[in-house]
């Protein structure tokens, strides 16, 4: 089955097309990483997946995410651990008081918080240490949301996914506002998970697209410019061109940086 497959998709905001012409297919235990300069319609194409906005049917087009054109959002939620700044940020505002385990368990019924009428079987309690412990953060489970780095909320924001068993991981840079140390410990956490689950990856950081990850789609000109091997569209070409500046592209253990600004 497909996680995502996209042909021929127009979509955007009002009278603007964002992203034009969007085919893009996704197979389960591929990891992809989604490439472009700000403002090329990364977080929109995110958007699209998560169906806060939708095609334009001025055309055909298929949308098809895990083999379904229809999906309720609440299922889709469960299949696909989404993790955006913007749920992020909602939690660090609305759920301040929340301990680490609470926002893991959260996740059972995809709420913000866990409140007095939800029911959690031993199962579903079980079920949330045992994500805690497979992502390494048992010693957040009594730390409070607002005494979190941004770094421990976004392991206990992935944690909340991790509890439905997603086929998929989505994840829009989410090594925002993190250190130096804390990006590579997020990414270390993210190969592990690429283990279990399918990464796709929305960067602009090389560095971080991990060995695991193959697969790349560039978005340029308000499209998807390339997509396929990560080895073939990796290039110095390619990335001038999607960051519209010159660079230069190097590759080391199959880690890519970019070496110098020529
Ligand atoms: N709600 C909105 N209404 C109108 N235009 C929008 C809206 N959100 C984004 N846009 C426009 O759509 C285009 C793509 O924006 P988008 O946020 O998808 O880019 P991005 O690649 O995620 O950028 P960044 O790397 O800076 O986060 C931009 O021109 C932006 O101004």
């Amino acid at each position: 089955m497909d996680i995502i497959d996209f042909e021929n998709i127009n979509v955007g905001y009002d009278e603007k097309i964002v992203l034009k012409d969007i085919t893009l297919k996704i197979k389960e235990k591929e990891h992809w990483a989604i490439l472009g300069a700000n403002g090329s319609g990364k977080s929109t194409l995110m958007k699209l997946i998560q169906s806060e906005i939708h095609p334009r049917r001025t055309k055909p087009f298929k949308k098809e995410i895990l083999g379904k054109s229809t999906y309720s959002v609440f299922e889709l939620r469960k299949n696909l651990g989404i993790i955006t700044n913007d749920l992020h940020n909602y939690f660090a505002r609305e759920a301040s008081f929340l301990t680490g385990y609470k926002v893991v368990l959260s996740g059972h019924y995809s709420s913000v918080g866990v409140f007095a009428f939800q029911d959690f079987s031993e199962e579903q309690l079980s079920k949330a240490k045992e994500v805690m412990k497979f992502l390494e953060i048992e010693h957040l489970t009594s730390k409070k949301v607002n005494e979190m780095s941004t770094g421990e909320l976004r392991k206990c924001i992935v944690g909340r996914a991790l509890i439905h068993n997603p086929k998929a991981f989505i994840l829009d840079e989410p090594t925002v506002g993190l250190d130096i140390k804390a990006q590579i410990n997020f990414i270390k956490m993210l190969k592990k998970l690429s283990k279990e689950a399918s990464i796709i990856l929305v960067t602009h950081h090389l560095e971080e697209i991990f060995e695991e990850i193959t697969k790349v789609a560039l978005i340029h000109n308000n499209t998807i410019f390339k997509s396929g091997d990560k080895k073939d569209l990796l290039t110095s070409e390619n990335l001038s061109t999607i960051f519209d500046t010159k660079l230069h592209l190097n590759e080391k253990n199959d880690r890519y940086f970019i070496e110098e600004i020529l």
